[in-house]
């Protein structure tokens, strides 16, 4: 049944990721989440007895318990737990897709499930490490950041790697003062824009063990990210650091900020993922459009056995529809 294109709200496109991960399953528990949204991907992939139905466009309607599908054909079916380089293009082919439903005003935001990198790189060659890196590239080669952010702990744990898909050894090549004042620029706007905090407080973790201890352990404490912060702070950013990066996650430092920038990925992945994996919301800061995400990856280990939690989607599709909301 089509709803009238003038009232209906514009859903959230949900990109069905790895086939062969705990996408598929976790689509149909998300409609517990109780806000619009419509399943990107073959339907051959979910798991037998679910109830979907194919749509022709985003806003179509179906009926309540019923999950809607934007039916994309991949070229293999899917086996539970077994990557197959056949359906790699397919993933790809579909996050693509949402990206274009959403630039066309058709949908209002994506949310996407895990993809395998490995995967796409051996089955398609895929360039890029992450969503993250693949959607900014679609968007125009933006520059981004990756937020994760809990949803169920207080104080919030909100962090935001400065670095983000790069092998530990290269963190302190890539880890510029123009890198990580972008990360600040731009997380500082989006908690303005996309979480209602007005006068947004960030603290910066330092890079090294005591964020360097006055030049001891590490020197690049002193010498850029101290004054890079100072003439920030100038500008009117609300800064703390460079600070110590393991006594800046407990409950009472948290109440001190808003989000975290750190200086590379497991530096900020773990404590968040530590505190509330349940609850962790992955989302992509400076796009023009909204994008979310589970913080959990595929789970290839428990795919198929129907015990996959389906908190962080529900919250990363709760949180996408509140952004919406705000924009
Ligand atoms: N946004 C994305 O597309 C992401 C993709 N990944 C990808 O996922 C793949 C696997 O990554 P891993 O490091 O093994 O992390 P993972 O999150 O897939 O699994 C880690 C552990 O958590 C468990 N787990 C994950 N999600 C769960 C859920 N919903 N319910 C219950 N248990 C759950 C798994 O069974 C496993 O024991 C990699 O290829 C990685 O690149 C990882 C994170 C995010
Ligand atoms: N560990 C987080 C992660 O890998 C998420 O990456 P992305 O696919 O959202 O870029």
């Amino acid at each position: 049944m089509k709803e009238d294109p003038m009232t209906a709200p514009r859903p959230i496109i949900l990109t069905c990721g790895e086939p062969a991960g705990v996408g598929p399953e976790l689509a149909f528990k998300a409609l517990a989440a109780g806000v619009p949204f419509v399943y990107l991907g073959d339907p051959a992939h979910l798991p037998e007895g679910t109830t979907w139905a194919a749509v022709e466009a985003p806003g179509d309607a179906v009926a309540e318990g019923v999950l809607p599908v934007l039916v994309h054909p991949f070229a293999a079916p899917a086996v539970p737990g077994q990557l197959d380089p056949a359906n790699a293009a397919g993933v790809i082919e579909v996050i693509a897709g949402a990206v274009e439903l959403v630039q066309s005003g058709a949908a209002s935001a994506i949310c996407t499930l895990p993809i395998n990198k490995e995967a796409l790189k051996r089955g398609a060659g895929f360039a890029f490490p992450g969503h993250t890196e693949f959607l900014a590239h679609l968007a125009g080669d933006l520059p981004v950041a990756m937020m994760l952010a809990s949803t169920t702990v207080e104080p919030p744990c909100r962090v935001v790697p400065a670095t983000i898909h790069v092998a530990l050894d290269q963190v302190p090549v890539l880890l510029t003062p123009a890198v990580l004042e972008e990360a600040i620029r731009i997380t500082d706007q989006a908690l303005r824009r996309d979480f209602g905090i007005a006068a947004p407080r960030l603290a910066v973790a330092g890079l090294n063990p005591h964020a360097g201890e006055n030049g001891v352990m590490g020197r690049q404490e002193l010498e850029w990210m101290a004054p890079l912060l100072e003439r920030l702070r100038a500008e009117g950013f609300q800064l703390s650091g460079p600070l110590p990066a393991d006594t800046m996650f407990h409950a009472p430092a948290r109440s001190r900020y808003d989000a975290a920038i750190c200086a590379y990925h497991d530096q900020a992945l773990i404590p968040i993922k530590t505190l509330d994996f349940a609850g962790g919301v992955n989302v992509t800061l400076g796009l023009p459009f909204i994008r979310t995400s589970p913080d959990h990856g595929t789970a290839l280990d428990i795919a198929g056995k129907g015990i996959a939690d389906p908190a962080s989607t529900i919250a990363a599709l709760r949180m996408a529809w509140d952004m919406v909301g705000r924009r």
